[in-house]
């Protein structure tokens, strides 16, 4: 038992597993940094060359990472167009999240558009790659010990259902609080959709740029990658409160694995096809292009349909475009969808994911594993996170949820898996 009730079952292998994921996934994100630009750009087998400390250590890195997280900050603290409650906490209580994410990525955008006009040499930032990703895996690393700190002189009732477990390097990396905060200033859910997605984009932006310089003009394949991930990161921010009903806020605490997840593996590791183009140009002809910008589309449609219909459906269930769907109800009052997307496969949204994800690495070729990194990763996370959230589904809605996994038998592709 913990002081907030029972513990919930250890995941990610327990102590042991989060020690060796505290350090297997900085390895494998510098890995991926230092493949990208190497010749043979090999995803596995021995690592192309150490990189010596003075590569990764640099303090205008560190400065460069700061004002970035300050700026994204200031923008956060902006006037909000509207403020969305969370869902219910343990104590009854709804906390406030501004929803002003879109808006903090149009004044950074046109801050950058500025810049870039009047001389900003925004290309430069690919030769910061690996500093960069150095200063913001120690900030995680920091950041989750402060939070660490933080949480044990916080009450009971704001501690996350895992994370506090009394073993030290299991509640760093899964985090203790569910929803660390400074007066109203949101730790995690800042974390998760700023300054992590928006210097996805940025970085995808430079190496564009940087291609260029080098090359001319940027590369058909090079925009594709640029505009299906902006076109992502765009629909995240546009529909920044959906973010409000997904685990991580509502489940998971916010330690190392959040943190270095948004601050560092987010940007360093999904800007990877965009990475291995600029080191290794591709032609892709318009038939090609097309296709791919088909495959993009069929996946962002299933991902956008079947997010916004559970969103709607949890939001007013007598909506007009979801009072017609054919529901179960559950001993919680709630109901669960089993028609439409999710009557489909359990996580039609996750197809939806996953399809994108093949359409991002088709522009890099097929001569090279690397770029399809994402594809692979996204994929164990996805199976991973669908099992997570199985058996949370299980222990809210019991045989209800047997009910639907009944009649909805397939769980992310239909009749495969
Ligand atoms: N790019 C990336 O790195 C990542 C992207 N994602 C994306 O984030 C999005 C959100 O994913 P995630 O938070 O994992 O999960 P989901 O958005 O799929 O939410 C799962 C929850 O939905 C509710 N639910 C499940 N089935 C039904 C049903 N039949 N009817 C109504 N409600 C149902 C349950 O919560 P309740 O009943 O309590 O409402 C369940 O816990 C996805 O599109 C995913 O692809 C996720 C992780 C990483
Ligand atoms: C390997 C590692 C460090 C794991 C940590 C996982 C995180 C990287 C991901 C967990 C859930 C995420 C989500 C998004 C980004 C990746 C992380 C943080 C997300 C913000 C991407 C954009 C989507 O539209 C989304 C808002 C639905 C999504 C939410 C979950």
């Amino acid at each position: 038992m913990t002081p907030q009730g029972p513990q919930a079952p250890l995941e990610f292998g327990g102590p042991l597993g989060a020690a060796a994921l505290m350090v297997l996934l900085p390895a494998t994100m510098f890995h991926l940094l230092l493949a990208a630009r190497s010749g043979p750009a090999r995803l596995l087998g021995p690592p192309p060359s150490l990189p010596a400390l003075a590569e990764l250590w640099s303090p205008r890195a560190l400065l460069l990472l700061l004002a970035w997280l300050g700026l994204q900050a200031a923008l956060y603290l902006l006037p909000a167009r509207k403020m969305a409650k969370g869902l219910e906490l343990k104590d009854k209580s709804r906390l406030l999240y501004p929803i002003n994410g879109f808006q903090a990525l149009v004044v950074t955008a046109l801050l950058v558009s500025v810049g870039v006009s009047a001389g900003l040499p925004l290309g430069a930032l690919t030769d910061m790659l690996l500093p960069l990703a150095f200063a913001a895996t120690l900030t995680a690393f920091i950041f989750s010990l402060l939070l660490y700190v933080k949480a044990l002189v916080a009450p009971a009732s704001v501690l996350a259902p895992g994370g506090n477990t009394g073993n030290l390097i299991y509640d760093i990396f899964l985090g203790r609080e569910l929803n660390p905060r400074i007066c109203s200033f949101d730790f995690k859910y800042f974390c998760e959709l700023r300054p992590g997605l928006m210097a996805w984009v940025l970085i995808n932006l430079a190496l564009l740029l940087r291609e260029a310089e080098l090359r001319g003009s940027p590369s058909l394949a090079m925009w594709l990658v640029n505009g299906f991930q902006l076109l992502y990161v765009g629909d995240a921010l546009w529909y920044e409160e959906a973010v409000l009903t997904t685990m991580d806020i509502t489940h998971d605490g916010f330690g190392f694995m959040l943190a270095f997840g948004d601050l560092a593996w987010v940007p360093f590791t999904y800007s990877l096809q965009a990475q291995f183009l600029l080191y290794h140009p591709q032609s892709l002809e318009l038939p090609m292009a097309l296709l791919i910008c088909l495959i993009n589309a069929v996946g962002y449609y299933i991902f956008r349909r079947a997010n916004s219909q559970k969103n709607t459906f949890r939001k007013n269930p007598s909506d007009p475009s979801v009072a017609g769907l054919e529901t179960i109800p559950t001993a919680t009052g709630r109901k669960l969808l089993v028609s439409g997307w999710w009557g489909m496969v359990r996580h039609p949204n996750y197809l939806g994911d996953l399809i994108m994800s093949l359409a991002w690495s088709l522009p890099c070729g097929v001569s090279h594993l690397l770029p399809y990194f994402y594809i692979l990763y996204f994929t164990a996370l996805l199976v991973h996170r669908e099992a997570r959230d199985e058996q949370q589904c299980l222990r809210k809605y019991g045989r209800a949820w047997h009910e639907y996994c009944q009649r909805v038998p397939y769980r992310i592709v239909p009749y495969i898996y």
